[in-house]
C-alpha cells in the first residue's frame, strides 16, 4: 500500500513535522493560495491547518481521500464541519494546547491599552519623553467582565482576579458554581456591559456570537471601558467599536483578531486608543509546540482508524473517546 499522504497547510512545530514524517508522506502546501490548496487536496489523506486556511464544502469535495482535518489550536469556525461530517471526514483539534498563551495575550493587550505602552514607546523612539501624556488607569480594584467563561476565559480570569480586580462573567451555557470556583458572578450581558471597566472577549465565532457587541451593545457600555478581545474578529463590530472610541464612549481596545484576516483595512487599525496584534495569541514556542505534537497524535490515530480523544464531530461509525475537559 502507497503512503498516506499528510498536508500541512500552515507554519506548524517541527516536532509535528518529525513525528509524521516516518510514517507519512508529509508535504507543504499554503493554504491561502486557494489553487495551490485545491490541486494538492486530492492525494491528502490528512490536512493541518491554523486559522487561515479555509476549509470550505469546496475544500473539502477535492480532497476525496481525505479522512481528516486537524486544526492545530482551537477555533475551527475557518473549516466547514458540518460538510466535513456529512462526508465521513473527522475534525479534530488541539483545545488545550494554545489556551495560556491566548489568556496571556489578552493580559498582556488589556496592560498596554491601559498603559499606553505602545504608543508611549513609540514617542520615545521619536525623541519624545512625553510622561503626562501617558497616564494610565490600574486594573486593581476594578471591574473585569469577561464573556465566555471557557477554558480560555478562566485561565484569563484568574490572572485578572491577581490583579485585584473584581469579575463578573456572561456565559449562558456556565453555572454560577463553575463561575465562582474561579471568583466570577455570572450576570446578564447587560448588566456586564454597564458594569464593567474592562471587557474581555473568549467565545468561539457562531451564527449566535457574530456581532455579539454591535452598535447598539456599545451604546450601553460604561463610559471609559476597555475592550480586549483575542478570541474571534466579527464578535465585536469593528466600525461599531472605531464609531465608539473616537466618541469617547470607549476608551481604548486590545485586537488581536479581525472579521477578514489577513486585516488590513480595520478602522481600528486608525486609532491612537487601539493596542493591535496580528492574531498571535497563540504564537507562542510553549503553544505552537504543544498544538503540533496533539495534531500529529490525533492525525496518526485518525489514519490508522482509532478512536481520537479531540474530535470535534463524530462521523458514523467513529468510537467515541471522552472529549478532553
Ligand atoms: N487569538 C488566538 O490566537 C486564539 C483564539 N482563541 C479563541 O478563543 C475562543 C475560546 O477558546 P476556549 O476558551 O478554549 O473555548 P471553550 O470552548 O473552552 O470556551 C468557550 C466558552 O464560550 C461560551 N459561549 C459559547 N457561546 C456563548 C455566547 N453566546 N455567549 C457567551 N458565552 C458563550 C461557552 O459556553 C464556553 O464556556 C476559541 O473559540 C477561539 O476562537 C483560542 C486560542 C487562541
Ligand atoms: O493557529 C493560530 O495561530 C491561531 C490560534 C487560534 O486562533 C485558535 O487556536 O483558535
Amino acid at each position: 500500500m502507497s503512503e498516506q499522504v499528510v498536508l500541512i497547510a500552515e507554519e506548524i512545530a517541527a516536532e509535528a513535522r518529525d513525528a509524521l514524517a516516518d510514517d507519512f508522506d508529509v508535504r507543504h502546501v499554503s493554504g491561502t493560495d486557494r489553487a495551490a490548496l485545491l490541486a494538492a487536496l486530492p492525494e491528502a489523506d490528512a490536512i493541518i491547518v491554523r486559522s487561515a486556511t479555509r476549509v470550505d464544502a469546496e475544500a473539502l469535495a477535492a480532497g476525496r481521500r481525505l479522512s481528516v482535518v486537524a486544526r492545530a489550536g482551537v477555533g475551527v469556525d475557518n473549516i466547514d464541519v458540518e460538510a466535513a461530517t456529512d462526508r465521513g471526514v473527522l475534525v479534530v483539534n488541539a483545545p488545550t494546547a494554545n489556551v495560556v498563551s491566548a489568556a496571556e495575550q489578552a493580559v498582556a493587550l488589556l496592560l498596554a491599552v491601559s498603559r499606553h505602552t505602545v504608543n508611549a514607546g513609540t514617542a520615545l523612539r521619536e525623541g519624545r519623553w512625553e510622561r503626562s501624556r501617558y497616564t494610565g488607569v490600574e486594573i486593581a480594584g476594578k471591574t473585569v467582565g469577561v464573556i465566555g467563561l471557557g477554558r480560555v476565559g478562566v485561565l484569563f480570569a484568574q490572572r485578572m482576579a491577581a490583579f485585584g480586580a473584581r469579575l463578573i462573567g456572561y456565559d449562558p451555557y456556565a453555572t454560577a458554581e463553575r463561575a465562582a470556583r474561579v471568583g466570577v458572578s455570572l450576570v446578564t450581558l447587560d448588566q456586564l456591559l454597564a458594569r464593567s471597566d474592562f471587557i474581555s472577549l473568549h467565545v468561539p465565532r457562531t451564527p449566535e456570537t457574530t456581532g455579539l457587541l454591535g452598535a447598539a451593545e456599545l451604546g450601553r457600555v460604561k463610559p471609559g471601558v476597555r475592550i480586549v478581545n483575542t478570541a474571534r474578529g466579527g464578535l465585536v463590530d469593528e466600525d461599531a467599536l472605531a464609531a465608539a472610541i473616537t466618541g469617547g464612549r470607549v476608551a481604548g481596545a486590545g485586537i488581536d483578531v479581525f472579521a477578514a484576516e489577513p486585516c488590513t483595512d480595520s478602522p481600528l487599525l486608525d486609532l491612537d486608543a487601539v493596542v493591535a496584534t496580528p492574531h498571535l495569541g497563540a504564537a507562542t514556542a510553549e503553544a505552537q509546540a504543544k498544538a503540533g505534537v496533539m495534531v500529529a497524535e490525533n492525525v496518526r490515530l485518525a489514519l490508522r482508524g482509532d478512536p481520537v480523544a479531540d474530535a470535534v464531530n463524530r462521523p458514523a461509525g467513529r468510537a467515541a473517546t471522552p472529549a478532553v475537559g
